[in-house]
C-alpha cells in the first residue's frame, strides 16, 4: 500500500470514473473523465442529483467506483488504504462535522494527533490555522467549544481542521451553503485569499453558479444522470457554454456576471482632476465592475473615485462601466 501523506499538492485525476448505487438503471456519475490540476480550485456546479457529493465521495473512498478510475498525484485510489487516503484529504462539509465534546483546538488537532504528531506540535499547528482562518485570539477561541461559535466561526473551523495535516487535496461540499449572505461572502473572499498562500487542490462543490464562477479557476458543470456538460474557465462558461443546457443553467445575466470576473484595475481610469468630483462613491481597485457598479447605481453618482491601498488614484467615469456591460454582453 502507498502512503499518501504528503504535503504537496497533487493532481486529481476522474478517468471514465462511473458510480451506479446498488441496481440503479441510471448513473449517479456516468463516465466522468475530468483533471484538477494541482493547486487549482475547480468549482462542480450542477442541478440537484446531478452527481456532485458522489464524485466527492468516490475521492476519498466513502463510495467505492462501480468503474473507471480516480487517481491522485499518479497513483489510483483503489491502490490505497482508505483510511490513510483519507488522512491525506481534508474534507469541508455544510454541517462542519466538528464533535461538539471536544475544544476547538481538540478538533482541529485530531488528524495530526492520530498521525502521531506531538502535543507540542499538534496545538502550534492548530493555533497557526487559527490565526489562518482568522479566528482571533487564538488561545480564547481554541479553547471553546463548537456550540461556543458562531455559524461562520464552526466554518473557519472546520477549514482549519481539513488543512491540520497540510493534506495534498481538499474536497469542499457546498461549504458555506449554511451560511447567512453576508457571512458566505466573507468566507469566500478569505478562502480564495488563503488558498492564494496555500494552493491547495480543491474540489469546491456548490449548486450556485455565482459561487463557482467567483471561487472556481475552472468550473465543471454536471447535468442530471452524472454526465459532465462542460468544464472551462469560468469566462469561457459565461462567453462560450457548450450547449443549451449551459446556457441556462449560468443564466440569462450572463453579461453581468462577466462584470463580476473583470477587475476595476484593469480599466483603463481617467487622472483625478483638481478639485475631485463630489459625491462619487470610493471603490477600491481590486473591485469588480460590478462592484463598482452596484456602487454607482446605489449612490445615484456618476462615477467612481477609485483607490490602491486606500490612496485614490484616478476616476471611473459611469459611461465607462455601462460600454463595460455592453461589451460583457456583446460577446457573450
Ligand atoms: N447512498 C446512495 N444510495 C443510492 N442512491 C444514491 C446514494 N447517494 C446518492 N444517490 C443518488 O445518486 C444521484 C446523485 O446524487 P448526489 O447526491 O451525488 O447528487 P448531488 O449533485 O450532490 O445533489 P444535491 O445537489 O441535491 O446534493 C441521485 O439520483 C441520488 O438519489
Amino acid at each position: 500500500m502507498a502512503d499518501t501523506v504528503t504535503d504537496e499538492a497533487a493532481e486529481i485525476v476522474f478517468d471514465n470514473a462511473t458510480k451506479r448505487y446498488g441496481n440503479a438503471d441510471t448513473a449517479a456519475l456516468d463516465q466522468l473523465s475530468l483533471t484538477v490540476h494541482a493547486g487549482e480550485i475547480c468549482a462542480l456546479v450542477g442541478p440537484s442529483g446531478g452527481g456532485k457529493t458522489t464524485a466527492l465521495t468516490l475521492v476519498n473512498r466513502m463510495a467505492d467506483l462501480t468503474s473507471g478510475d480516480i487517481r491522485i498525484g499518479g497513483t489510483s485510489i483503489n491502490d490505497l488504504d482508505p483510511i490513510s487516503l483519507r488522512r491525506g484529504i481534508g474534507y469541508v462539509i455544510q454541517q462542519t462535522g466538528l464533535f461538539p465534546h471536544m475544544t476547538v483546538e481538540a478538533n482541529i488537532g485530531l488528524v495530526p494527533k492520530i498521525l502521531g504528531w506531538d502535543a507540542r506540535r499538534t496545538s502550534a499547528r492548530a493555533h497557526e490555522l487559527l490565526s489562518m482562518v482568522g479566528l482571533a485570539p487564538a488561545e480564547d477561541m481554541a479553547a471553546r467549544y463548537p456550540n461556543q461559535l458562531s455559524g461562520g466561526q464552526q466554518q473557519r473551523v472546520g477549514i482549519a481542521r481539513a488543512l491540520a495535516a497540510d493534506p495534498q487535496v481538499m474536497l469542499m461540499d457546498e461549504p458555506f451553503g449554511a451560511l447567512d449572505p453576508i457571512t458566505r461572502v466573507n468566507l469566500q473572499d478569505e478562502f480564495l485569499k488563503l488558498h492564494a498562500k496555500i494552493r491547495k487542490t480543491a474540489l469546491f462543490v456548490t449548486h450556485d453558479i455565482d459561487e463557482a464562477i467567483k471561487m472556481g479557476d475552472r468550473i465543471a458543470i454536471l447535468r442530471e444522470g452524472g454526465i459532465l456538460a462542460q468544464c472551462d474557465t469560468p469566462e469561457r462558461i459565461l462567453t462560450a457554454p457548450a450547449d443549451d443546457f449551459v446556457r441556462e443553467f449560468v443564466g440569462a445575466d450572463r453579461a453581468l456576471k462577466r462584470l463580476a470576473l473583470l477587475k476595476i484595475a484593469d480599466a483603463e481610469l481617467d487622472p483625478l482632476g483638481d478639485p475631485p468630483p463630489t459625491g462619487w462613491p470610493t471603490v477600491s481597485s481590486d473591485a469588480s465592475l460590478r462592484e463598482g457598479l452596484s456602487e454607482v447605481l446605489a449612490h445615484g453618482a456618476d462615477g467612481l473615485v477609485v483607490q490602491t491601498d486606500g490612496r485614490p488614484v484616478g476616476l471611473m467615469p459611469m459611461q465607462r462601466l455601462r460600454d463595460a456591460s455592453v461589451t460583457a454582453g456583446a460577446s457573450s
